[in-house]
């Protein structure tokens, strides 16, 4: 009978395959008859000479035959000596191959595991282990059975069975207990499980639906769900019914208001969530996000206000030094320069070619000669590249100008730089500021010394930051601090179809190509395949053959990650295209993904503690890799499990395990490729991308990526939804009605009724 639930034992004579992310291993069991079965299903960490217990059916596979197919199963260690022997020669604790594991097996008898796990000092008498071996293999083994034990645990609670190594990292033997005492612990940032599955083991542990435990962890869950779509609080209100739907009984019931509220009101004492009556109405905010709204506000006003005065002729100086520069700047331009020479703050906005990096050069020739110590930096890696080569001095990524070294036990960057260690500068300069999200404000002002200046230069027009807040648009809407907006396309950027068609597209306008000789090129395909065919064709033929780009200097752009003609999609035929399968490149699957040597890929979270080396002086080290960082593979060792990515000249190292953190990057989503800028650009807008991603600014932000040419290929009804698509997805946020609070009431009146 197929169906039938059975039970089989035995020893495990051979793991065919198995799979270390899910758990499913295909084994050869050797029954205490002697008969020989295939088993297959979810059981973790399998080893050669275990002896299990499987509970299942019998199934018959088209091609492989009668199997075994285990539902659930128990295990027993090895109990005879030859079981014991097999179990450790089978490569599960390094350092014992089968001759010693047999000296062990023979020399300790079914006392071993027990001696293994609690007296390992006696491992030492055998020849060939010394004290220090005999230590870490103890280590080893007890490590291997919690982690064993843990897996089982996640396994029969329906969690992924990736969580152990995580969950033994921070809680060593007592993860199964500290999840068991508070299943909602999986939903907090670090372990990132969803709610309801958490919710699922808490409810079987006998958790009453309506214990506090449950309701709160619902409202804190909810809340930190949506603050990562970008807002910096959620309206009471809104959280609450949302929290409410969460929290809803088996039968559909949700929790009365009154059970929300006395919650609320106790997230609140204990100091877990903050609400304030600020934009009128309750805004709910994490301890965190609010402490970096208010700081980088009351930071900032202050700032604004600071006004320096000179012992000579400002404007004197500044008509010297402009004339030495042998640029005659626009007034806006001059305004900003003259301000940055007076104000604490400034903001220097615009749109591409209108002047916003002759601006910088000239305050940082005003600054030079004050004898003001400046330091430049920008968001990301390749952004403070740009900025460096245009005013030709080192500029760093906030990261590295902050000294980020490693995280802390809640997975936060933790900054070497801050209060207690500050910068040493008079004058910091950011550039590409609409990326900056309001925690890493906060972390740049803290680390400020007092007096020192802050110049902010971006263009509001880009996509907001990923993370929370709205930094760039709010203070500028504010009005509160000294703003320079420049809207003049110089000449020489006028003669580019690029700018041209970014300013056009800003408007509301459609962009057209410029020309055969031009630099902006569109062409009208409609459907996925089509566009994707023609990419390809770009990015393999035409663009290197007719324009002599190497494929290096070309990026695809898309909307999309998964829709039609997606980064996945798109990196899948990429790949295939120019960087096929050979036999003298190794390649490593992980999940979907094929890496291969020369393949360019993308960091795709912080990594704060990855180790990278400098490429032509190994003995020069550091740490950190950070989302959107592109590089190339350089290698690939099967045989140690690594691969090596070179990001410009430095060198990191990822074990396979750490895999999920890198992304083919042949394409990549516009909002991956913000403040970075590449030689040629692809942009692929096939019909059938979702509403909520045909905006203008996504558009406006793919077209300012590229240099020196840009190639919009897709359907012509996709691009005009998008360039008459002027909304912007909401964001909660109170940094402007914090900046406008400070100002004089007449004028914040005015403001608020705008
Ligand atoms: N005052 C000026 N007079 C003449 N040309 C200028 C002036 N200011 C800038 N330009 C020229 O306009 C072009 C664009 O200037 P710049 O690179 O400073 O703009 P940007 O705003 O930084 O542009 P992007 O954001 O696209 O890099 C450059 O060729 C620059 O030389």
């Amino acid at each position: 009978m197929e169906n039938e639930l059975q039970s089989i034992s035995g020893t495990v004579e051979a793991v065919i395959y198995q799979n270390e992310d899910n758990g499913y291993a295909v084994i050869r069991l050797v029954e205490e008859d002697g008969e020989e079965v295939t088993a297959v299903g979810t059981m973790p960490q399998i080893c050669l000479g275990e002896e299990l217990m499987l509970t299942g059916h019998w199934t018959t596979h088209a091609s492989y035959g009668e199997q075994f197919l285990t539902e659930y199963f128990e295990r027993r260690m090895p109990a005879t000596v030859k079981g014991i022997a097999d179990y450790l020669s089978s490569g599960i604790i390094k350092g014992i191959g089968p001759k010693l594991a047999k000296k062990i097996a023979d020399r300790f008898g079914e006392e071993t595991f027990a001696v293994m796990a609690n007296e390992p000092e006696r491992l030492s008498n055998i020849s060939g282990i010394t004290a220090r071996k005999a230590e870490q293999i103890g280590e080893q083994f007890r490590q291997q059975t919690s982690m064993r034990r843990l897996m089982e645990f996640l396994m029969e609670n329906q969690l992924p069975p990736q969580l152990a190594a995580q969950l033994y990292k921070r809680f060593k033997d007592s993860a199964i207990d500290h999840v068991l005492d508070n299943p909602y612990l999986l939903c907090s940032e670090e372990f990132a499980v969803d709610f309801q599955q958490a919710d699922d083991l808490a409810l079987s542990q006998g958790m009453p639906w309506d214990a506090e435990e449950r309701v709160q962890a619902g409202i804190l869950y909810t809340l930190q769900f949506n603050l990562n779509n970008g807002h910096t609080f959620i309206p009471k209100e809104k959280l609450l019914a949302t929290a409410a739907q969460l929290l809803q009984d088996e039968d559909g019931y949700l929790p009365e208001q009154s059970l929300l509220e006395h919650n609320f009101a106790e997230l609140q004492d204990n100091g877990r969530l903050i609400c304030e009556y600020i934009c009128r109405r309750d805004a709910v905010y994490l301890n965190p996000m609010h402490e970096a709204e208010v700081f980088v506000a009351d930071y900032l006003t202050e700032l604004s206000d600071t006004e320096y005065q000179y012992d000579f002729n400002l404007q004197e100086l500044l008509a010297t030094l402009e004339e030495n520069s042998a640029v005659v700047y626009a007034p806006r331009q001059r305004q900003a320069i003259e301000w940055a020479a007076r104000y604490g703050l400034v903001i220097l906005t615009g749109g591409p070619g209108t002047g916003k990096t002759t601006t910088v050069r000239g305050m940082l020739d005003f600054y030079d000669a004050v004898g003001l110590d400046v330091v430049l930096a920008a968001p990301t890696g390749r952004a403070a590249k740009r900025l460096s080569e245009l005013c030709d001095r080192e500029a760093k990524t906030i990261h590295r100008l902050l000294e980020s070294g490693y995280r802390n036990g809640e997975g936060k960057a933790v900054f070497a730089r801050n209060q207690m260690n500050p910068l040493e500068c008079d004058v910091v300069i950011l550039d590409e500021v609409s990326m900056i999200d309001i925690v890493l404000m906060q972390a740049l002002l803290e680390a400020m010394p007092p007096e020192t200046r802050l110049i902010l230069v971006g263009d509001a027009d880009q996509l907001p930051p990923v993370g929370p807040g709205n930094f760039l648009r709010d203070c500028i809407s504010s009005e509160r601090i000294h703003t320079v907006e420049l809207d003049e396309i110089f000449r020489q950027a006028q003669e580019s179809a690029i700018v041209r068609n970014a300013h056009a597209i800003n408007r509301g306008e459609m962009p057209v190509s410029g020309g055969r000789d031009g630099d902006f090129f569109i062409m009208r395909k409609h459907s996925a395949e089509d566009v994707m065919q023609t990419v390809v064709d770009l990015c393999r033929k035409r663009l290197p053959d007719y324009y002599g780009f190497s494929p290096e200097q070309i990026q695809v752009l898309t909307p999309s990650r998964r829709q039609a003609a997606g980064t996945q999609q798109l990196n899948r035929m990429l790949q295939d295209a120019l960087n096929p399968p050979d036999a003298c490149k190794p390649e490593k699957r992980y999940g979907d993904t094929i890496f291969r040597l020369g393949d360019r890929v993308m960091q795709v979270r912080n990594n704060y503690d990855i180790v990278w080396e400098k490429e032509h002086d190994p003995e020069e080290e550091g740490t950190g890799m950070f989302n959107g960082d592109v590089g190339k593979i350089v290698g690939i060792s099967l045989r140690d499990e690594n691969l090596c990515v070179q990001f410009d000249d430095k060198l990191a190292h990822y074990t396979f395990d750490m895999l999920g953190e890198l992304e083919l990057a042949y394409a990549m989503t516009v909002h991956k490729s913000q403040g970075s800028e590449f030689d040629a650009v692809i942009v692929a807008l096939p019909a059938g991308i979702g509403r909520r991603l045909l905006t203008r600014n996504i558009l406006y932000t793919a077209i300012t990526r590229a240099k020196k040419l840009l190639v919009l290929v897709g359907d012509s009804d996709v691009a005009e939804t998008m360039v008459h698509t002027n909304t912007r997805n909401r964001r909660y946020s109170a940094l402007r009605a914090r900046l406008i609070r400070q100002m004089p009431e007449d004028a914040q009146t005015r403001m608020e009724e705008e």
